[in-house]
C-alpha cells in the first residue's frame, strides 16, 4: 500500500473544495482525513439557504469516514480557497477530537500546499472531558 503524505492529503483536500455547495458565502472548504487504516476520506462545506443549517468540510469528511468504517482520526488536511490558513472553528474542532488523538496533525492548506501543521491538542487546548482529572 502505498503511504499517503500530507501532500497527498492536501491534494485530496482541494479536490474536494471543488465540490462545495457555498453559493451563500462564496467561500468553499475543503477537507481531508486519512484514517487509522489508511483509507483517505473528503468533504467540502454544504451550505443551506436558511444559514445556519449548513456545515462544514471537516464535518462532511467525518460522515464519509464513520460511514466508510474508518474508526479513528489519522492526520487531516483543510484548505479554504480565499484564505492562506484555514484553521477549522470551533464546532469542528470538538468533532474532529472526538476520533482524533492529541498529537494528530492537522495541516493547514493554501493553493500551493501545506503551510502550517499543528497537533490536535494544540487547537483544542483544555477539551471538554467527562473523567475526573488528576
Ligand atoms: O473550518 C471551517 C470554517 C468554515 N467553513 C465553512 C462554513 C461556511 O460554509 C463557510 C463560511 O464560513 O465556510 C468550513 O467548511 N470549515
Ligand atoms: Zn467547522
Amino acid at each position: 500500500m502505498t503511504e499517503i503524505r500530507p501532500h497527498d492529503l492536501f491534494e485530496a483536500a482541494r479536490g474536494a473544495m471543488g465540490k462545495a455547495h457555498a453559493p451563500y458565502s462564496r467561500f468553499p472548504v475543503g477537507a481531508a482525513i486519512l484514517d487509522g487504516d489508511g483509507q483517505v476520506h473528503t468533504g467540502a462545506n454544504i451550505e443551506v439557504i436558511s444559514f445556519p443549517e449548513g456545515w462544514c468540510a471537516e464535518t462532511t469528511a467525518i460522515g464519509h469516514m464513520i460511514m466508510s468504517g474508518g474508526k479513528r482520526i489519522a492526520e487531516v488536511a483543510v484548505i479554504a480557497e480565499k484564505l492562506d490558513l484555514c484553521s477549522p472553528c470551533g464546532g469542528c474542532r470538538q468533532r474532529l477530537a472526538e476520533f482524533a488523538d492529541a498529537g494528530t496533525l492537522i495541516h493547514l492548506c493554501d493553493a500551493g500546499g501545506v503551510r502550517k501543521s499543528v497537533r490536535m491538542d494544540e487547537l483544542l487546548p483544555l477539551a471538554f472531558q467527562t473523567e475526573t482529572i488528576g
